[in-house]
């Protein structure tokens, strides 16, 4: 084993023990870390727990080898921490924003070598730098600068971690390769100070379309990207025990059930909420087909993901087409659906759909919002209760009527996610969590207190696990819960009722 992967092996397994929050028991002493690399057959690498983990414990956090925020020139979050608001741009190359001078220093060592460079760039070529090219630059100034011994390098923070990914390119197709080739060719005018391998940069922007990750605010808003090599070799499931969210720059996996000694960790690359072909067609940038026990289960849950309703409005049976009769057949009462009136339906929801979203990018929401009911109450007709397709169109609506400040619909289509969120995600998953918020929020502001109490605390009981308890997210979630739970016992005190 090459000396980089045993020292990334001690590390993982920890030495020792460490304090940490036990729930229900405060602090108390547990076994560090607890992991280990394994290889895992038909996947490659994977990341193995080697001690048992609690629902909620943080089973590994890393901070990224390199990062960048999504949106590069305006300023929408900074470049150390990801914070959003009161940034300032780098006066020299106006590329790089900062929300203080302590993330500025931070970044100071690379910032230096990168300001240098884009400053060095004419005003076309400075509009080039996508956040993957940036991601590159810094990604190489950071190999520079750790070779050098300008800053340090450690057992989880350092190159050969990152020569370890995964970049699958020989599966990579040809129009593909050009890409990557004409963006290496990129990065080296960028930095024509360093001499650089094309080949084996293509090769990392490769890596990059397999084992970056998004970095998101608590509420899963995508603010950048980063690569975090050693959080890169933990395998994807539909049905994962982990989950992977970020306090500013820093990744946490924190476990969503117990997991014992030897099992393997995972966690979802994609947006679970979705059939298996749409899964499938979403991991295809990932070059596998995923067998986990919910990929090789059979279509039912499908067909109620994607299915279309019984024509018996009172009947909640899925459809299944029929082989080769032109018709769908509900699965519960044995009524079919003639696909040329399936169809009909469709193109219908189709073009008002075309109409909503237009209205929706000219910022028309007043237009929007009730194209969109329209819609929404075709698919009701139309689609299965639990269809992904009808809950994104309400929770377009819940965005719509949130912009347009009418808290009342927000909170009914709020309302109207909940079960299907609790259908079609697992009971621990941050977006049932914040749906629960986001309801209990809309609850308190139009004074439906203890309904506000009910979904504070069921978003609490959620997000404590996902997300952790430390972060200023949660504080403001826990503040929000004693205010409702002092005004709910108040009322309750003096006799007074709610109408929700
Ligand atoms: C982020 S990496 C995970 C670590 C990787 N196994 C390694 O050896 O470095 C993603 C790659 O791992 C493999 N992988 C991840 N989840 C998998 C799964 N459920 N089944 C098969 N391969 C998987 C795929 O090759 C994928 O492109």
């Amino acid at each position: 084993m090459a000396v980089w992967a045993e020292q990334l092996q001690r590390e993982l397994a920890g030495r020792g023990l460490a304090v940490a929050s036990v729930p229900g028991k405060g602090r108390g002493l547990v076994a560090a870390r607890g992991l280990a690399v394994a290889s895992v057959p038909g996947k490659g690498r994977g990341l193995v727990a080697a001690r048992s983990f609690f629902p909620g414990e943080v089973i590994i956090c890393q901070e990224p080898y390199a990062s960048t925020p999504n949106r590069i020139s305006v300023g929408s979050s900074c470049d150390h921490c990801f914070a959003s608001g009161n940034l300032r741009k780098c006066s020299v190359c106006r590329v790089a924003w900062y929300c203080g001078s302590v993330c500025q220093k931070e970044e100071w060592k690379l910032h230096q070598l990168e300001c240098q460079a884009i400053s060095a760039l004419t005003e076309e070529r400075k509009k080039m730098l996508t956040p993957t090219i940036r991601l590159m630059v810094k990604l190489i100034l950071r190999r520079k600068l750790q070779s050098e011994k300008a800053i340090p390098s450690s057992a989880t923070d350092n190159y050969d971690l990152v020569d370890a990914l995964e970049s699958h390119i020989s599966k990579v197709d040809d129009n593909q390769l050009v890409l990557y080739a004409q963006m290496a060719n990129l990065v080296q005018l960028i930095l024509p100070s360093i001499e650089l391998d094309l080949k084996e940069i293509a090769h990392t922007f490769s890596k990059f379309a397999c084992n970056a990750h998004t970095i998101c605010d608590p509420e899963l808003r995508p603010l950048g990207t980063g690569l975090f090599p050693a959080i890169s070799i933990i395998n994807h499931s539909c049905v994962p025990n982990a989950v992977l969210l970020f306090e500013g720059r820093t990744a946490y996996v924190r476990a969503l059930q117990p997991l014992s000694s030897n099992t393997e960790v995972s966690i979802s690359y994609i947006e679970t909420a979705a059939t298996t072909l749409k899964r499938h067609n979403d991991l295809k940038q990932y070059f596998f087909t995923c067998t986990c026990p919910r990929c090789i289960k059979d279509s039912e849950e499908d067909a109620l993901l994607e299915g279309y309703r019984c024509k018996d409005q009172k009947c909640d049976g899925f459809l299944l087409p029929d082989s080769g009769k032109k018709a769908y057949t509900c699965q519960k009462c044995s009524i079919s659906r003639d696909e040329e009136e399936v169809k009909k339906v469709s193109s219908e929801i189709l073009l008002l759909s075309d109409k909503a979203s237009s209205f929706l990018s000219s910022g028309n929401n007043s237009e929007a919002g009730s194209v969109y009911k329209t819609i929404e109450q075709l698919e009701q007709k139309h689609y299965h209760s639990f269809s992904t397709t009808l809950l994104h169109t309400r929770e377009t609506l819940l965005k719509i009527y949130m912009e347009l400040q009418d808290w009342q619909t927000a909170l009914m289509y709020c309302r109207l996610t909940i079960p299907v969120y609790e259908r079609v995600y697992p009971p621990f998953h941050p977006m049932v969590g914040l749906q629960f918020y986001t309801c209990g929020k809309l609850e308190w502001l139009l004074e439906y207190t203890e309904d506000a109490l009910k979904s504070l605390t069921r978003a609490a009981d959620v997000l404590r696990i996902t997300h952790g308890t430390q972060s200023q997210f949660m504080k403001e979630l826990f503040g929000k819960l004693e205010e409702a739970r002092a005004e709910v016992s108040f009322r309750l005190s003096s006799g007074d009722e709610q109408i929700s």
